[in-house]
This record gives structure tokens, sequence and C-alpha cells, in this order.
């Protein structure tokens, strides 16, 4: 099976998207993302889709990009923050190396904020991301095969700890 090099899995603001480029980045390896590979089918901004067609059509969408990037790309792949949350996905993801990226709410809150485009945090995203953490965190647990912190730690920072982490 061709398989990514890592998966990047965890919450809005865990910073799965500007990590896992610069993983890909110091293993010289491309970078995939599959909120960009919605994107690009669907010709139009994550939060347009679901405005036009809700969110139950990007969640499909979602799935099939997910298998795939897990059946295609050999480098890095990030998810979608949501995507663990398909029983699918979460079965396509059994036997690839998964790092969960934990973030704490605080720190979601305030990563989220400095960016646009999520449509399920355009209304109060504190309390929708403490929903969001709380109902997944198990589902991250579920499929991660390693886990790291997020938390007060620069992108640089946590990208090292991940080259080291995944070298053995
Ligand atoms: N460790 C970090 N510390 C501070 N800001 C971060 C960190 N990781 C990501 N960010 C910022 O937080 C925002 C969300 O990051 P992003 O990579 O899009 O997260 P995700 O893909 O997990 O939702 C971006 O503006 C990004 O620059
Ligand atoms: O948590 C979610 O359900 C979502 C997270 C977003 O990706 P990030 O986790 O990269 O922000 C994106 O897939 C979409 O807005 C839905
Ligand atoms: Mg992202």
């Amino acid at each position: 099976m061709s398989k990514p090099l890592c998966v990047l899995v965890g919450a809005p603001g865990a910073g799965k998207s500007t990590v896992g480029q610069l993983l890909a980045q110091a293993y010289g390896v491309p970078f995939r993302d599959t909120d960009a590979d919605v994107e690009a089918t669907a010709g139009k901004p994550i939060s347009e889709i679901f405005i036009d067609e809700g969110e139950p059509h990007f969640r499909a969408m979602e799935t099939a990009a997910v298998a795939a990037a897990l059946a295609e790309h050999e480098g890095v792949l990030a998810l979608g923050g949501g995507a663990v949350l398909a029983e699918d996905n979460r079965a396509l993801l059994a036997g690839h190396t998964v790092v969960y990226l934990s973030v704490d709410l605080s720190d979601a809150v305030s990563r989220v904020g400095l960016g646009q485009g999520r449509p399920l945090l355009n209304f109060n995203p504190r309390a929708t991301l403490r929903f969001l953490l709380d109902q997944r965190r198990p589902l991250y647990e579920q499929v991660a095969t390693h886990t790291v912190g997020t938390d007060g730690r620069t992108p640089e920072e946590i990208t090292a700890e991940l080259v080291e982490l995944l070298k053995g």
C-alpha cells in the first residue's frame, strides 16, 4: 500500500496545515491538505460549500478526499479537523502513521481568531470549539499513533519534535 509519510489530525487551530507544510519541507516531500483538495474539486472555498450545499455535502466530499489522499499521497497529509467524525475515515486511517496535534481551548480560540474560512466557527467560536474539542478528543486519540501537544509552542518547535518522534 502506498501511504503518506505522516497524517496530521486535530482540532481547528491545532496547526495541522501550518506544521504539515513545515514538516514536508523538513523532509523534502510534498504536502497535501484535504481541505485544499475539497476546495479544488468544488471550485470554491469551504465557506461557500457550506452555504450553497450544506455541511453533509462537504462531509461527503471530505470523505472522498481523505480516501484518495490516503491511497495516493506519499508525503505529509493534513486532514480537516472534522474528518475523524466519519467512521469510514477512521477505518481508513488504520495502519497509517497518524499524529494527533492536541490544542487546548484558549490556544485554539486565539489561533482561529487569526484566520477566516471556518464556517463552523463563524458564530461563537469559543463555545463551538469547546464542544468540538470535547466531542472529538476521543476520536483523535482513537486514530492516533502519536500525540504532540502544541500549546504555547511555535510551529517550528512542534515540527522539530515531530522529526525526532518519527525517526524511529
Ligand atoms: N503553534 C502555533 N502557535 C501559534 N500560532 C499557530 C500555531 N500553529 C498554527 N498557528 C496559526 O493558527 C492559525 C491556524 O493554523 P492552521 O495550521 O490553519 O490550523 P489547522 O489546520 O489545524 O486548523 C494560523 O493562523 C496559523 O498561522
Ligand atoms: O473542524 C471542522 O469540522 C472543520 C475544520 C476545517 O479544517 P481545519 O481543521 O484545518 O481548520 C475545515 O475542514 C472545515 O471548516 C470544517
Ligand atoms: Mg487546516
